[in-house]
C-alpha cells in the first residue's frame, strides 16, 4: 500500500514542473496527502529543496532558466542526500532536449528515472523516433536498455507504457493492467513521476518503493475507467481513485 505509505508521511514534494501539467499534479500530489510545492526561479530552488522530502524535475517545457534551476536544485538535493525523480520528458525530440538529458544525468545524481520508451531510448542514446513528448516507434529491447541505463548512472529506472518496467540495473519487475485511457490524459505520466517522488520519503529501497508505486497507479487507472469511459470523467475519476486507493477504501 504505497498511497497509504505517502499519506502517512505527507512529504513536502518540491516540483520544478513542465507548464502543461502543473495544476493536474498539484490536485494528484494533495489527493495522495502529500504537499506539492512549484518553485523552478534558479534564485529561490537550493532553499526549496533544503525544506522538502522529494525533488521531481520535470523538463516537459524546458528553457535555459528552468534548466538552471534543475541543475542547482538536483545538486543542492543531492548535498542533502534528498531523493531525485528525473523525468526527461521528450529526452529525444530536439538537440537542446538531448543536450539537457546529457547534463542533468552527468551533473544530478538520480535516485529514480521515470521516463516513457522514447524517452528512455533518448537517454540511452539509441535510435528511436520520438513524437514530441509522447513514446514514439522504434524496436528497443527495453528491458536490457533500462538494465544498462540503470548500472551506468546507479539509478533506478522506471518504464511506463502499457506494461511498466522497473529495473535497479539486477532486479526486474514487470508491473501490467491500469486502463488504455491514461496516456489520453495528459501528464499521468507526469504526475506518476512525482508520486514516485512522494513514495521516496521514508522508504530505504527505491526499488521496491517505486515498483510499489506504479503498481497502486495502475490500480487507480483501473478504478477510474470503471467509472468512466470518457476521457475528461477519467481524468477527474483519476484524482478521486488516487485519494481512494492512498485512504484505503478502494475496493
Ligand atoms: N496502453 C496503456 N495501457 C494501460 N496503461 C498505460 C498505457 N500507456 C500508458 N499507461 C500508463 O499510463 C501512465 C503514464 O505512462 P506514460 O507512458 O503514458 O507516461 P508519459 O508518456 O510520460 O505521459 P505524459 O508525458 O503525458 O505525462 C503509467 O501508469 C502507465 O502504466
Ligand atoms: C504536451 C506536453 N508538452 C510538453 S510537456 C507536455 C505534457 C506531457 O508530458
Ligand atoms: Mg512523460
Amino acid at each position: 500500500m504505497s498511497l497509504n505509505h505517502i499519506r502517512r508521511h505527507a512529504p513536502l514534494v518540491h516540483c520544478i514542473s513542465n507548464i502543461v501539467v502543473a495544476n493536474f499534479k498539484a490536485n494528484g500530489l494533495l489527493a495522495i496527502g502529500a504537499s506539492p510545492v512549484m518553485a523552478d526561479a534558479p534564485e529561490e530552488v537550493a532553499q526549496m529543496v533544503a525544506i522538502a522530502g522529494a525533488l521531481s524535475i520535470n523538463m516537459g517545457t524546458l528553457n535555459s532558466e528552468s534548466v538552471k534551476a534543475m541543475l542547482a536544485a538536483g545538486k543542492a538535493a543531492n548535498a542533502l542526500g534528498t531523493p531525485v525523480v528525473f523525468d526527461p520528458v521528450g529526452a529525444g525530440a530536439t538537440e537542446f532536449r538531448r543536450q539537457t538529458v546529457r547534463e542533468l544525468m552527468r551533473e544530478v545524481k538520480h535516485t529514480v528515472l521515470r521516463c516513457n520508451v522514447g524517452e528512455l531510448a533518448a537517454v540511452a542514446e539509441v535510435p528511436w523516433q520520438q513524437k514530441g513528448v509522447d513514446s514514439g516507434d522504434g524496436d528497443l529491447a527495453v528491458v536490457e536498455v533500462a538494465k544498462q541505463v540503470a548500472q551506468r548512472y546507479g539509478v533506478v529506472v522506471a518504464v511506463t507504457g502499457e506494461t511498466d518496467i522497473v529495473t535497479d540495473g539486477e532486479r526486474v519487475s514487470e508491473i501490467s493492467g491500469g486502463s488504455a485511457l491514461t496516456p489520453l490524459v495528459t501528464g499521468t505520466g507526469c504526475l506518476l513521476s512525482a508520486v514516485v517522488a512522494a513514495g521516496l520519503v521514508g522508504s530505504d529501497d527505491a526499488y521496491t518503493a517505486t515498483v510499489a508505486v506504479l503498481q497502486d497507479y495502475k490500480r487507480v487507472a483501473e478504478i477510474a475507467a470503471a467509472q468512466s469511459t470518457q476521457v475528461g470523467d477519467f481524468q477527474i475519476g483519476f484524482l478521486n481513485a488516487l485519494q481512494q486507493v492512498s485512504v484505503g477504501v478502494a475496493a
